[in-house]
């Protein structure tokens, strides 16, 4: 409460007292403005990784909208860079030059002017030098010339999605209120808390002042809905300037963004430009169109991520809660939520894994106040407390992990190779495990070769995780708990790659940024460890048969080495024996005579050794490669991964079998 009258000031009258009451004067704050405060909580920072959020956040809502209606998901993002003159008309702000020059935080004195150009001049002699005698120069000659502290750069967001757009009436809520959203529920979606579009909002409100805009249409609506807005941080509503309806002449059906904020590609393109390959590796089936455009030409990026396979996964089904995963508060929200009757088919249908026999046999046991047939909705707070006791301690089965989308051994594989070209690769898919009632899956890739040093990528519900590496359950175990060792994998010196992909109804993250998953949460990381172990063993097969094969070769090369040496000592041997034999010197045995007469018709030579001796090496070398190819089965040809596009788009029925490595679609 604010003001002066608060009980606390009225009622004492010193005024030490009054000052304390003042200082501790009752304030609310809107969940808007709490964001608005700390909105690094949420990963906006400063102004290069707010672009770099406001990014991300926007690209998941568009891939979420697309695959909630199975959709292949076509995403464009771009990013305009705008000037402070274009910043400026377009808020109606004439430029002005500066008069007071002194004014101004990078105004130089003449004498550190002098000083600097002094300085430039002999850099660039020096680079002149330098390219004439050949030598690399360290720097290109850019004139340090630093940003004057303050000076913003401002960036145009748009992201074009083909999903399912939104409702007209709710897109001033969706975009306009913190915390509210339509993924709330029991389901595995990128987005959850209903804040990352809304922080984009109040970061563009806080740096430029400029409103969101909001263009959308949903299947078969003949309008397109356009909406700019911004928010009212106080009163966390949607302050509307323009909502209305135009014609929907192409039929268009999803969303389209966009919002200016200040920014900084300069410091967050690698990230930006990452992120996006990283989210075109775990989503192949989706197709992205990446644009920076610069006030300088030469600047612009345009990076197009094509589809690579029309296989989606399977879209993740709404779940009910887990007996074991619910609080006080949660029971009370669904006792008050419910259409069942009675406390038998509350139990029975608001949450997984309880069956009516269960049902019933809890009842029991909760006491003689309870019975199957009472009114769910006169269960009391102390009864809703017993059957949370109750949910605490009795067994239930798991929950199944039916109700997740894992990316799939196949995105996965593909990923991989798209993005470190191995030698060797392998992928795992773990069994849905549990934590804190929620079921999750944990897939794992390992390859080995392509790309230095070990490179670890981490995703959850199918995002890419590129910050806080250091402290997460995926980094951890790969660096700490693998005795890469044992799989004949050498952490330091082979290029390894670690791919984990988590999937949940409730991934845990540290924070609300979404940035990693902590490595405290043993269930978690005993999966990921299992997970990366079991890619080991398949590639320490595949490296043992590797180094046979190495080995092997090895051994042919250097009999052959020897061949020229072997060949000269043995040849000089029979040359001597064959002197001595022609000079009766010596008695030979019948055989060694007959070959020391070939040696003196010259039918034996050094020549006709080397090759006998050459093709005796071919030939256990043969059959040595043959006995390897029977031990291993089929011999490994080189193999290219392709994506067919299929020939007709329009069938609609058809089966898809999938296999680890390949999926084939039977058109019925
Ligand atoms: N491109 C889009 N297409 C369809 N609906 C969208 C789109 N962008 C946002 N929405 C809707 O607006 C809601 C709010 O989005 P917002 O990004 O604020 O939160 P969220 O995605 O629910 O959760 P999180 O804060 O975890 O990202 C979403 O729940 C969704 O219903």
């Amino acid at each position: 409460m604010a003001g002066g009258d608060s009980p606390a000031e009225t009622k004492k009258g010193s005024s030490k007292t009054s000052k304390n009451s003042k200082e501790s004067t009752l304030k609310q704050k809107s969940p808007a403005e709490f964001f608005a405060e700390n909105k690094n909580i949420a990963g906006f920072d400063n102004p290069g990784k707010s672009l770099y959020t406001t990014v991300r956040e926007l690209v998941e809502n568009a891939l979420d909208s697309s695959e909630s209606i199975s959709e292949l998901p076509e995403v464009e993002v771009t990013i305009e860079e705008i000037g402070k003159s274009k910043f400026n008309s377009m808020i109606g702000l004439i430029d002005r030059e500066r008069v007071d020059t002194k004014l101004y935080d990078d105004y130089e004195t003449d004498k550190a002017r002098e000083k600097r150009l002094v300085k430039e001049a002999r850099a660039s002699e020096i680079q002149a030098k330098n390219l004439a005698s050949g030598k690399k120069n360290k720097e290109p000659g850019v004139s340090k010339v630093l940003k004057a502290r303050g000076e913003a750069s401002y960036y145009k967001v748009t992201c074009k999605d083909n999903g399912k757009g939104m409702p007209h009436d709710d897109i001033p809520n969706m975009f306009g209120r913190v915390l509210s959203g339509t993924k709330y529920g029991l389901k595995q979606t990128r987005g959850k808390f209903g804040l990352g579009a809304k922080m984009a909002l109040i970061w563009s409100k806080m740096s430029t002042g400029l409103p969101i805009e909001i263009s959308s249409s949903m299947k078969s609506q003949n309008y397109v809905t356009f909406c700019r807005l911004d928010i009212d941080i106080h009163r966390n509503i949607p302050h509307i300037h323009l909502h209305e309806k135009k014609a929907n002449k192409e039929k268009w059906h999803g969303a389209e963004i966009q919002v200016v904020i200040e920014g900084n590609w300069t410091t967050y393109r690698s990230k930006i430009l990452h992120y996006m390959r990283q989210m075109a590796v775990i989503t192949p089936y989706a197709q992205f169109l990446f644009r920076f455009i610069s006030e300088t030409p030469e600047k612009n990026v345009t990076v197009k991520f094509t589809r690579r396979t029309d296989v989606m996964p399977p879209i993740p089904i709404e779940t009910k809660h887990h007996p074991s995963s619910v609080d006080l508060l949660l029971i009370k929200r669904l006792v008050t939520d419910t259409s069942k009757k009675t406390l038998l088919q509350f139990l029975q249908n608001e949450f997984v894994n309880i069956n009516k026999n269960l049902a019933a046999r809890l009842i029991g046991e909760m006491g003689p106040d309870f019975s199957p047939g009472m009114a769910v909705k006169s269960v009391t707070s102390q009864q809703m407390v017993r059957i949370h006791q109750l949910f605490r301690q009795a067994k239930f089965d798991d929950p199944s992990g039916d109700c997740l989308s894992p990316a799939g051994e196949y995105n996965l594989r593909l990923g991989i190779i798209k993005e470190l070209h191995p030698d060797m690769v392998a992928t795992h898919s773990g069994s849905a495990q549990v934590f804190e009632g929620h079921p999750f899956i944990v897939e794992a890739g390992v390859s080995v070769g392509g790309r230095d040093g070990i490179n670890i990528f981490r995703f959850a519900n199918r995002i890419p995780l590129l910050f806080e590496q250091g402290g997460d359950v995926v980094t951890r175990t790969a660096l700490k708990r693998i005795n890469w060792n044992s799989y004949k994998i050498n952490q330091t010196q082979d290029k390894i790659g670690v791919f984990v992909s988590i999937v949940s109804t409730k991934i845990p993250f540290k924070g609300t940024g979404k940035e990693y998953i902590g490595d405290d949460i043993s269930e978690i990381a005993t999966a990921v460890k299992s997970a990366i172990q079991q890619c080991c063993i398949q590639l320490k097969s595949k490296i043992v048969k590797r180094l046979q094969a190495r080995e092997q070769q090895e051994r042919k090369r250097s009999l052959s080495r020897y061949i020229p040496d072997a060949t000269g000592a043995v040849y000089e041997v029979l040359k001597q024996m064959t002197e001595e034999h022609t000079k009766k010197r010596k008695r030979y045995k019948e055989e060694e005579t007959a070959m020391l007469e070939k040696v003196s018709k010259l039918i034996i030579t050094k020549e006709t050794l080397k090759e006998k001796l050459a093709e005796h090496v071919e030939q256990v070398d043969y059959e040595m490669a043959l006995e390897y190819a029977t031990q291993s089965g089929v011999s490994e040809e080189p193999r290219e991964n392709i994506h067919l596009q299929q020939l007709n788009p329009n069938h609609s029925n058809f089966i898809d079998l999938h296999s680890p490595t390949f999926v084939f679609r039977l058109i019925l």
